[in-house]
């Protein structure tokens, strides 16, 4: 049975800047995500992940070539489309962005209630249910400062689970925790994708935690020049060099 990608990326190119301060960060980008997969985005700083990440969670207009998720093409995409598309992708980031004067449910809440048919009490039991998932069935009514690190990343990802997205974008989720809570988290993620059948996409620098994915895609200079599945292996400089002569 052939399945729909959650993501497909086709010859993916994007800028930042005008005139002759235009940069080219991402030069032909070719990436598929597959239902249930768990893909590692590594790559050196400034490489282009964090801008591929939010071109595919719908952050950013889409410049130039294909980005479909769930066979919508989002090359063209209007904010409003752009919103749909967000709707049904979860984020996970190193600074958890909680907000500070919510519990850890009413955090999980507000995920819930972005989608429109659901009531305030269904949406309170499910904020609580998920974060029993998560671990934190005690920690319901705490706010985030009195947290730990880990606890509170686990708030992020009852956060982004709760309603079950096809797709979950982690932009270093690990970066602020210790090795143990580190681990303990994306073995938490990778359960939790594998059950509810979501993507995730994760960018880190954390080479300790590869071993969850299925799937390594590595980064260079605004070129994917090793991917796993596909056995690419390039170099960025002949990536930029064909690039520029198929332009
Ligand atoms: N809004 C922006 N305007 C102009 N340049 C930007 C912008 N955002 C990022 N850049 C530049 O684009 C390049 C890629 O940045 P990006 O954040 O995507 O890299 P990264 O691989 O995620 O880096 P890191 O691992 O440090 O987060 C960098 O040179 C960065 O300085």
């Amino acid at each position: 049975m052939t399945q729909e990608p959650v993501v497909s990326v086709n010859n993916l190119n994007h800028y930042y800047g005008k005139g002759s301060l235009k940069r080219q960060i991402l030069v032909d980008i070719n990436l598929v995500i597959n239902p249930g997969e768990i893909v590692i985005m590594t790559g050196p700083s400034g490489s282009g992940k964090t801008t591929l990440l939010s071109l595919i969670g719908g952050l950013r207009s889409v410049q130039q070539g294909s980005l479909k998720f769930l066979g919508i093409e989002l090359f063209g995409a209007g904010q409003a489309e752009l919103v749909q598309i967000r709707r049904n992708i979860g984020f996970i980031f190193q600074a958890h962005n909680l907000l500070g004067f919510l519990s850890a449910r009413q955090n999980v809440q507000m995920a819930v209630e972005l989608q429109d048919t659901i009531s305030p009490a269904d949406a309170i039991s499910k904020s609580k249910n998920m974060l029993e998932v998560v671990g934190l069935g005690k920690s319901i009514d705490c706010y985030p400062d009195n947290l730990s690190g880990g606890q509170k990343q686990r708030i992020a990802i009852a956060r982004a689970l709760v309603n079950h997205p096809s797709l979950v974008l982690a932009d270093e989720p690990t970066a602020a925790l210790d090795k143990q809570s580190g681990r303990d988290v994306v073995e938490l993620m990778q359960k939790l994708a594998k059950e509810q059948r979501t993507s995730i996409l994760l960018v880190t620098h954390d080479n300790r935690i590869l071993d969850i994915a299925d799937h390594i895609v590595e980064m260079e200079d605004g070129c994917l020049v090793h991917d796993s599945q596909r056995e690419i292996i390039n170099h960025a400089s002949e990536v930029r060099n064909n690039h520029s002569y198929s332009l």
